[in-house]
């Protein structure tokens, strides 16, 4: 696939976009289903940009499996792609929310049914469940008639090398917790001390995390019940995070003495973040789900600006 060398002008070319979030874990959707858009990572940066840009903790970039390269091998077993980016423009291996909204999105654009599909993600393909909801135009009102979107997240690792977070002076071990993507859990006594993760991000890369890190301040709420907030990897805190929701649940499990691996017995945590609620359950071989809502909030045209032209193929 050749770039061009011209942005997109006349309307015909317009580049679509949609916004959506999972528990206020907010994307922009660009649906590119024959892979003519090259997205670069200032590219992606502008995009997700709160002032000069549509505005995202990251970007779903919406591609099928065939057409893109990192995917083709998994075309026979999921028809889509998600090839996410943080609003840094970074690569990340795999995104809960994101999924959900990807699944989501899917559904609006009339590709899937709700029912059972099948994504392909750069952490392998992953099994998501569409509850039946209300269909219909996009208001506030029928977004949250949607059912919830479950997805099957897979197994967590638990590497054994771990790290301490520093936030505000006060400083906490972590549990080593891999979704995919790497998450560092930290249990708290009161989220306020994770402080303004904003000013003060908690952790730099080191040698057990060369590419960086998720890191999850946790408390608890009540019984398989905890509340977290957590600072992303590529995009600040954020008021959501799937993946981390799941390490978070993965690491309550084995604090809890519930593991079960080692009970036999699945186990369902709730866990609150700032911008909702998820539902949290690890089976006895290992596989989590991940439950919550995904809704799609606005739909329109990227201005040309905001991609260059070295970065965009015919349209
Ligand atoms: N918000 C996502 C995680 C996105 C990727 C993460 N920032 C990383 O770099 O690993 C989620 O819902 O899982």
């Amino acid at each position: 696939m050749g770039a061009v060398s011209t942005a997109p002008t006349s309307p015909a070319a317009r580049v679509p976009f949609l916004k959506g979030h999972g528990t206020e874990n907010d994307f922009v959707i660009v649906p590119d289903p024959d892979h003519r858009i090259e997205l670069s990572a200032s590219a992606v940066a502008r995009l997700c940009d709160r002032r000069a840009g549509i505005g995202g903790d990251g970007l779903l970039h919406v591609v099928r499996s065939a057409a893109h390269p990192e995917a083709r091998a998994m075309a026979a077993d999921a028809e889509w792609f998600m090839d996410y980016r943080n609003a840094d423009g970074s690569i990340a291996e795999m995104c809960g929310n994101g999924v959900r909204v990807f699944a989501r999105y899917l559904q609006r654009a009339g590709h899937v049914e709700a029912g059972d599909l099948a994504v392909a993600t750069r952490g392998g393909v992953k099994k998501v469940h569409i509850a039946k909801g209300a269909d219909g135009p996009v208001t506030s009102a029928t977004a949250r008639q949607d059912g919830d979107i479950t997805v099957s997240m897979g197994r967590a690792a638990l590497p054994r090398e771990t790290v301490t977070v520093t936030v505000g002076g006060r400083s906490w071990p972590t549990l080593n917790v891999n979704m995919g993507n790497p998450h560092a859990v930290a249990f708290v006594d009161d989220l306020d001390h994770a402080g303004n993760l904003f000013t003060e991000p908690p952790y730099t890369p080191s040698a057990v995390y060369p590419d960086g890190v998720n890191v999850e301040f946790v408390v608890d709420r009540g019984e398989r019940h905890v509340a977290m907030r957590v600072h992303e990897r590529g995009s600040g805190e954020t008021r959501s995070c799937g993946t981390g929701a799941c390490a978070v649940a993965v690491a309550a499990a084995r604090r809890d003495g519930v593991d079960p691996l080692v009970t036999g017995v699945p186990v369902t945590y709730t866990v609150d973040l700032p911008g909702g609620r998820l539902v949290i359950t690890e089976r006895p071989d290992g596989e989590i789900e991940m439950a919550g809502p995904a809704v799609i909030v606005a739909e329109g045209h990227i201005a040309p600006d905001l991609l260059v032209p070295s970065e965009t193929a015919a349209i």
